[in-house]
């Protein structure tokens, strides 16, 4: 009992540390704008959670929910939880124009996840076309919103997205999101039992893509600073490159990452609709269009802004292992990418 209300009392800090920190920025209640965003594939493991996170968000006016199926039962649910944002659920492909009228955020999750043996390319035959279905209607209803895409691979989801638009007349590169966030929350975590610190103090940021050895954590940047062996560092490396897989494997077939993925991903939009707002200094490591290397999309630090991407940042000081990875890394990514622009594009 005493375990259940320190819980809600922790969400409660939760919810209302966001509206306070949104006054001390300079907004008053009244004047926080309001912000529609969507969530399509919100009946999945991952979109129930991100939904209930999203619920959570004061700086989320209006939530729209939608999937292919029983998205109803989802949305009347969250639908009941006192905060600011008006609820609405929205099932099959008809009603997806409605879901997304308006949206300022589009967080994509829609698609099937790994079960153990796969990697996440194996998911490219189902979710390529599950995401240029998708991407196609963005275009359509609402073309000016951030595209958070969470669906897998997202090395070649993003391409696809990006060509979709591309031929609807309306990309924005600004407006073009991988979420790799959740790589950079294993970092930290990861990072924070090794290096025995405090783990809400820890930064770390993960460039390069977000599949197995593309995920190029960078543990020379970490900080609060600690003195790691080479053996240290490389097991952070390959447990944060790895990461998915030990959850998929620990599921046993039943999925991969969701709540730790609902997490990252409600801090990924978040922080979006911060920069929407105004709040300066917003960063966030993202898989977005680049020129940070030869490669046309690259994760890295991006300053979120008005627009989307204010700034894309550029990589920092490299260890020699680390310069090591991203060499590594770079045919693979490469590819991913291009198998991605090819599909959207045949
Ligand atoms: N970017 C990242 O770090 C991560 C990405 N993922 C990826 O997220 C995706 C979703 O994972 P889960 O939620 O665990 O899967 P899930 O199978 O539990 O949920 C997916 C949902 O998408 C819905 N869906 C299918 N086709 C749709 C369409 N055309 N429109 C709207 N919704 C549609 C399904 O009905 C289902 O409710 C997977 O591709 C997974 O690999 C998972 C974890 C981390
Ligand atoms: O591993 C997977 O298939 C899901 C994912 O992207 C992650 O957990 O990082």
């Amino acid at each position: 009992m005493r375990r259940t209300s320190s819980v809600l009392r922790s969400v409660k800090s939760l919810t209302t540390a966001s509206s306070s920190s949104l006054l001390r920025r300079g907004f008053s209640s009244e004047s926080v704008p309001d912000r529609k965003v969507a969530v399509l594939g919100a009946a999945g493991g991952i979109g129930q959670p991100l939904a209930l996170l999203m619920k959570l968000n004061p700086l989320v006016s209006t939530l729209s929910l939608y999937d292919i199926a029983n998205t109803p039962g989802v949305a009347a649910d969250v639908s009941h939880i006192n905060t600011r944002s008006e609820v609405s659920g929205y099932v099959g492909e008809e009603q997806l124009g409605k879901a997304l009228e308006g949206a300022d955020v589009v967080i994509i999750p829609a698609g099937v996840p790994r079960k153990p043996g796969m990697t996440r390319d194996d998911l490219f035959n189902i979710n390529a076309g599950i995401v240029k279905g998708l991407c196609q209607a963005i275009a359509k209803y609402c073309p000016n919103a951030l595209v958070n895409m969470i669906s897998n691979p997202v090395n070649s989801t993003v391409p696809i997205a990006a060509e979709v638009f591309k031929k609807a007349g309306t990309y924005d590169e600004k407006r073009l999101f991988g979420v790799t966030t959740l790589d950079v929350v294993r970092a930290k975590t990861f990072y924070a039992g090794k290096a025995n610190v405090p783990v809400a103090e820890v930064n770390v940021p993960v460039v390069g893509g977000h599949a197995g050895i593309t995920i190029l954590p960078l543990f020379s940047q970490a900080t609060p600073k600690a003195n790691l062996s080479d053996g240290d560092i490389n097991a952070l490396t390959k447990r944060t490159q790895d990461g998915g897989t030990e959850v998929v494997e620990a599921k046993a077939g039943k999925g991969s990452a969701t709540l730790s993925m609902a997490y990252a991903g409600a801090i990924f939009a978040d922080a979006c609709l911060k920069g929407l707002n105004g709040v300066p200094d917003v960063v966030e490591c993202s898989f977005v269009q680049s020129t940070v290397t030869e490669l046309p999309f690259f994760a890295s630090k991006v300053r979120l802004g008005k627009n989307g991407v204010e700034e894309v940042l550029g990589l920092g000081p490299l260890s020699d292992y680390e310069k090591e990875g991203l060499e590594k890394l770079k045919p693979e990514l490469q590819s991913s990418i291009e198998k991605g622009i090819k599909f959207a594009n045949q």
